[in-house]
């Protein structure tokens, strides 16, 4: 037996969800180019979810569903109240998660109906959730969901406490779009370890929240923006990158397991991020991003991925730094959720085996002899 290290080019599972081919990624078979360019964010969970796009009717009766289902028991807003406000709002919402699996009706029903209703007030409740943190976290009442507002509206309507704009509301919503899915990445496949042992889709988000906070996953996206203002100026980004190049130290929203001709989610960000800045009046972030690529690229050969462009579309969007991967784990909450219910669908024990490299054939020594 041999080890592939991290699993690199291991086939896990069969799945219907979502796949990369070369540089294209599709859900259920529709080019992600597609569906960011046309659909809303509700679609694309549809899509997901029941394997096919909505018609008008589906569409509009799915959206009133979801908006029904946003508002969290008074428990999990007492909660949030307790948490250091200075804490991570990752390891927030994890916990939060966590206790709000603690008053969900379903919790312990594993029927595809039933995963389906915590589907969706999973995905709807997080979005809550990830407002309600930094409301309170900036000494302000959480709100709740506003029915007449699609997904992406609401959370920008949540988060500030005012409708968004025309422009904000169609950038965030593309942005969801092309966070929803992505095959086997590690946050999808902790979640999907986790259901496969019949543990809940709680337990499967709580997993794949804790799997996505790291830097080389989802955290990626506020250590980009964290890189931008460190480095703060145009002209200052040469120095910079040469003393990470010598240094041997990553360039985060660099590189990809699995692209290795280009992220196809990325042109769409980078285009959103100069759209952006221009109506901000102010490209800084751009250009600067638009740089560090170029000498990367040209120096290691890598591309950005998906986090490298979002971190100065969010920025733009005046989301603050530290709620990007939270945000990041709202989108991904459609996605994860269609893999574990795919998951429970078809499962099977997830379970691989370790090549052994320790000692063998020790002689027991009494620890007396030791
Ligand atoms: C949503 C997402 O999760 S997208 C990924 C987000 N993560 C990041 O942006 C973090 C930065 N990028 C990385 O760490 C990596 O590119 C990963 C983890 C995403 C995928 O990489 P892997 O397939 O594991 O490649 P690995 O880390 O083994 O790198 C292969 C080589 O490329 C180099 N490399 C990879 N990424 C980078 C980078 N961002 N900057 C500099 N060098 C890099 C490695 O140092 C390594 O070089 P070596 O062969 O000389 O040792
Ligand atoms: O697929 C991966 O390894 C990471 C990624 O891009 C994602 O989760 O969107």
């Amino acid at each position: 037996m041999t080890a592939s290290k991290g699993l690199e080019g291991i086939i896990a599972a069969q799945s219907s969800i979502s796949s990369i081919v070369g540089a294209t990624l599709t859900y259920r078979g529709y080019n992600i180019d597609d569906l960011a360019t046309n659909s809303e964010f509700e679609e694309v969970v549809y899509l997901l979810w029941y394997g096919k796009l909505p018609n008008i009717d589906e569409l509009t009766k799915f959206k009133e569903e979801l908006n029904s289902m946003g508002n969290l028991p008074n428990e999990i807003i007492e909660t949030i109240k307790k948490f250091p406000k200075d804490v991570n709002p990752m390891a927030a919402l994890r916990t939060a998660v966590s206790t709000l699996s603690l008053y969900d009706p379903d919790m312990q029903d594993l029927s595809d109906e039933a995963n389906l209703r915590k589907a969706k007030r999973l995905l709807t409740q997080i979005s809550t959730i990830v407002a309600a943190f930094h409301r309170v976290r900036n000494d302000l009442e959480p709100l709740s969901p506003d029915p007449s507002l699609s997904f992406a509206e609401n959370f920008l309507y949540m988060l500030n406490g005012e409708k968004p704009d025309k422009i904000s509301i169609e950038a965030f919503n593309k942005a969801l779009v092309l966070h929803a899915d992505h095959e086997f990445n590690a946050s999808t496949f902790a979640s999907r370890v986790t259901v496969a042992t019949l543990s809940d889709m709680h337990s499967g988000i709580v997993s794949a929240i804790g799997t996505l906070k790291g830097p080389l996953h989802g955290g990626a996206n506020e250590r980009v923006m964290a890189m931008l203002e460190e480095i703060g100026e145009l002209d200052r980004i040469e120095a910079y990158l040469e003393e990470k190049f010598a240094k041997k130290e990553k360039i985060m929203g660099i590189g990809h397991r699995v692209y290795k001709q280009g992220d196809p989610r990325a042109k769409h960000l980078k285009e959103m991020s100069r759209q952006l800045g221009e109506l901000n009046g102010d490209t800084k972030w751009y250009d600067m991003s638009v740089k560090i690529n170029e000498i990367v690229t040209a120096k290691i050969g890598l591309l950005p991925n998906v986090d490298f462009y979002s971190a100065s579309v969010y920025t733009y969007l005046g989301i603050p730094r530290d709620l990007f991967t939270p945000i990041f784990a709202i989108s991904r909450t459609s996605g994860w959720t269609a893999h574990m219910m795919e998951q429970y669908r078809n499962n099977r024990l997830i379970r691989p085996r370790a090549e052994y490299t320790g000692p063998t054939h020790q002689e027991y020594v009494p620890i007396e002899k030791r």
